[in-house]
């Protein structure tokens, strides 16, 4: 975990002061949280996490988490002596691997984050794609090299019902959502949860969607550290998808689609900097890589 370094009572103040504005333009607005397995790295920084989401609860947001859990799910995959790949950035999924994704997902790393918000009051409350017809799936392949591949039992999210998570924001408490989701034929699938978060934000329409790596941000140049992005519109965004690799595709891809969808901007951070969420509300220089709109300028807050 990175540490932040001492603040002087004026440091500190001036950091509050700087938070005004953006407290201001963010009251009472959604905003879609991803927070991704990759980010999920100690005990530390997930509480961090947790403090944050709590924090912008309090501040007057309405926060909803989406997360993923990759390393995890790969983790007890092995354990179980299940083999797994991933093309295009998806893992290919056999009937006894969603078993293992829907269990992981649902019951550990969902469980772990409600836990760890409701540390600070009853606030929390898990549910995946398929509680309350939250998502509606259809399978889909993978683009490897141009050429479809088909990869199992993995979906993309082609309905969204947010009833249950409004019923859920309305009551002040803060969703936690897991994103495994059934098809027409209550087969459940594999979503890859940066594309479900995605989703959710648009028909919630979201003031913010925010995705938590373990990255910086997006670099353009992949892995040249001198190429990271501080803002990028949709359409050069668009552009540059076909260039991107492994989980950056499905990423970028959320992030493009959440922008083109009507959510104001998309954010890719470093969860591995702890409160870094905190920094992307509420202060100027934000963090990580912000896509935008073309057609719109970000600036500052009115
Ligand atoms: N252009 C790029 N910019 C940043 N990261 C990239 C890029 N291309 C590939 N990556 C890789 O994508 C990873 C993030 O995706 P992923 O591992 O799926 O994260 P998460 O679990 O948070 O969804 C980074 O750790 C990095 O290794
Ligand atoms: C289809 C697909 O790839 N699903 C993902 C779901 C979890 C996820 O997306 O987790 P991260 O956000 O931590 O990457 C998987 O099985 O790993």
């Amino acid at each position: 975990m990175i540490g932040l370094p001492h603040l002087s009572a004026g440091q500190k103040a001036e950091v509050l002061v700087e938070a005004l504005p953006w407290l201001r333009r963010f009251q009472g607005a959604i905003a879609v949280i991803k927070y991704g397995g990759n980010a999920m790295i100690d005990d530390e920084l997930k509480r961090a996490f947790a403090e944050d989401v709590v924090f912008l609860r309090a501040a007057g947001l309405k926060p909803v988490v989406v997360h993923g859990g990759g390393p995890q799910i790969s983790a007890m995959l092995k354990k179980l002596g299940i083999d797994s790949e991933f093309r295009g950035g998806l893992r290919v999924t056999t009937p006894e691997t969603m078993d293992v994704v829907r269990m992981v997902l649902t019951g550990q790393v969902g469980r772990e984050l409600v836990g760890l918000i409701n540390q600070h009051g009853p606030l929390a409350i898990g549910m995946s794609g398929e509680d309350g017809g939250l998502f509606l799936a259809e399978k889909r392949d993978a683009v490897v090299d141009g050429e479809q591949v088909d990869i199992g039992l993995v979906g993309d999210v082609v309905e969204v019902d947010p009833a249950a998570v409004i019923d859920l924001i309305d009551a002040g408490r803060i969703p936690v959502i897991s994103t495994v989701a059934p098809d027409d034929d209550g087969q459940v699938l594999n979503v890859n949860a940066d594309t479900a978060a995605a989703a959710l934000a648009i028909t919630l329409q979201a003031r913010k969607f925010v995705v938590l790596t373990d990255v910086e941000g997006l670099y353009a140049d992949w892995p040249d550290k001198s190429s990271l992005l501080s803002e990028i519109t949709d359409d050069e965004l668009e552009t540059m998808l076909p260039s991107l690799q492994s989980g950056m595709v499905p990423k970028m891809e959320a992030c493009l689609r959440a922008v083109r969808g009507g959510v104001p901007t998309a954010t890719v951070i470093d969860g591995r900097v702890a409160h870094s969420l905190l920094l992307e509300v509420f202060t100027s220089e934000g963090a990580g890589t912000m896509v935008v709109p073309s057609s719109a300028q970000n600036g500052s807050p009115s």
